[in-house]
């Protein structure tokens, strides 16, 4: 059947299928910088091109999926974080987010400390050189080989997140005949307004220790009455993806509350606050973040106005910022393989990758944008649902979008605001290759992460 120029139209007005969608874009070829890196545009041709080179080369010689980073937009949201917060505060970027050996350069030159949350992560940061000291170690349920590891290479912070760890951690450190920094991850009791999934600070869940019904204070107790264990702050993290500051402003609160209860109680007044990341980035242009320095504001006043308050000393501030820095400096890069048009309701634009290099769709119902970038198009707009290659109709990577109707297989599609939690969650399902990452800047594209090969599948694969 040969594709109309799509029958259903759709315009202002119209009845449209059910869905999420905002009214299609005036113009198709525009390009957001809400949500697009900071060096891509349309070239004269009409393709797009990111750090000076054009999307066309680089699907040419990298294949796609691929996905594209633009160094120099990492490096400057670096240092806007930096900048915000200035010297009497930490920077620390969540590795979770995006890590490899080339971003933990960037991180080292940029002045930025990693938050790192298992033994991979932990590898890849020392691999590529960041100090030990500027590491925090993370995680729920930390294995004594990677407390070990992270004691022997003497992380800056080690995060306790329960009572058994708190044991774990200041035998091993003991052992090893170390004095090992630390703080207590609390749940501070907020319900941050985001997906269900992926918010932490309300106490039903298992991260960290309840600052309601005391776990948190007792935590305290037994980590001063240990030897081997140097606490030196209080650590909240409250969920990801998070646009609203007032949960971060009653985290800040309830923390310094605790600092004030530890003073009242152990004469001691601990020099250290970590208010975790999770600040939010537009996936579409309808998201409207907070840039690091309100951000760097609002902490900085909420956490002064309550030390002076409570008659403390204002502590050193940190914060793990993972999606926001990386989050927006990438695009995921495609390949549209076949379109199948529904009359009345969209047209299914299936691409060469999916739920393996994107899970985020799938699993919290993400909205992401997208365009076609291998040229331009004056084209109707057309209702799409751009979906992957897998045997799983949940295989969605753009829910609804309108896309030019005369979009044809061979035309390139890029989603952009790829950058956080989709190579760090990427999986090998129907033995899909990890796509490689592709970083450019100044005209030059490498590879910084390469792409899966099926021999690698197959050595894992030991028969
Ligand atoms: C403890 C901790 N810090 C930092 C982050 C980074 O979050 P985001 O990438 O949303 O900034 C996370 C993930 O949510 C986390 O669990
Ligand atoms: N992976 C999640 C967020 C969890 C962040 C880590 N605590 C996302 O893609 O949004």
């Amino acid at each position: 059947m040969s594709r109309s120029a799509h029958p259903a139209g759709p315009r202002h007005g119209d009845v449209l299928p059910e869905g999420h969608y905002t009214p299609p874009p005036t113009d198709l070829n525009s390009l957001d910088p809400r949500v697009w890196a900071h060096t891509v545009e349309r070239t004269a041709e009409g393709s797009v091109a990111v750090g000076g080179l054009d999307v066309r080369e680089i699907a040419a010689e990298f294949g796609t999926p691929a996905y594209v980073m633009d160094e120099a937009d990492f490096r400057a949201r670096c240092r806007a974080w930096r900048d915000a917060f200035g010297p009497d505060a930490d920077v620390f970027y969540a590795g979770k987010a995006f890590l490899s050996r080339a971003v933990v350069r960037w991180l080292c030159e940029e002045g930025l400390n990693l938050d790192v949350c298992s033994g991979g992560e932990l590898a890849t940061a020392l691999a590529a050189g960041m100090p030990a000291e500027r590491i925090a170690l993370h995680g729920n349920n930390k294995s004594a080989d990677e407390i070990t590891r992270a004691v022997e290479a003497g992380v800056g912070r080690i995060v306790l997140d329960s009572f058994q760890e708190i044991a774990r951690v200041a035998h091993i450190a003991q052992r090893l005949g170390r004095r090992q920094p630390v703080q207590i991850r609390v749940t501070v009791g907020v319900e941050a307004h985001t997906h269900e999934f992926i918010a932490t600070a309300h106490e039903d869940q298992k991260f960290g220790l309840a600052l309601a019904g005391g776990q948190a204070a007792e935590a305290v107790r037994r980590v001063l009455m240990l030897d081997s264990l140097e606490l030196t702050g209080i650590h909240s993290h409250i969920g990801s993806q998070i646009f609203d500051m007032a949960g971060f402003e009653v985290s800040a609160r309830r923390v310094v509350g605790l600092l004030t209860q530890i003073r009242d109680e152990h004469g001691i007044e601990l020099p250290e606050i970590d208010l975790g990341g999770g600040l939010g980035i537009a996936y579409t242009p309808e998201d409207d973040p907070r840039e690091p320095h309100e951000i760097a504001k609002s902490l900085g006043d909420i956490v002064t106005r309550e030390c002076e308050a409570a008659g403390l000393a204002v502590p050193r501030l940190s914060v793990e910022p993972g999606r926001a820095i990386v989050g927006p400096t990438a695009f995921t890069l495609y390949e549209v393989g076949t379109l199948k048009e529904l009359e009345g309701l969209r047209t299914y634009v299936s691409v060469d990758g999916g739920m393996s290099d994107n899970i985020r769709t799938a699993l919290y119902d993400a909205e992401y944008s997208v365009a076609l970038v291998s040229r331009s198009s004056e084209a109707e707009p057309m209702l799409s649902r751009v979906v992957g290659k897998h045997c799983e109709s949940g295989d969605i990577v753009v829910r609804d979008a309108f896309l030019p109707s005369d979009l044809a297989p061979g035309d390139l599609l890029a989603v952009p605001a790829t950058g956080a939690y989709c190579r760090s969650m990427a999986s090998n399902y129907n033995h899909a290759l990890r796509p490689p990452v592709v970083a450019v800047r100044d005209g030059q594209a490498r590879t910084i992460v390469r792409r899966e090969t099926e021999e690698d599948l197959l050595r894992l694969d030991v028969g």
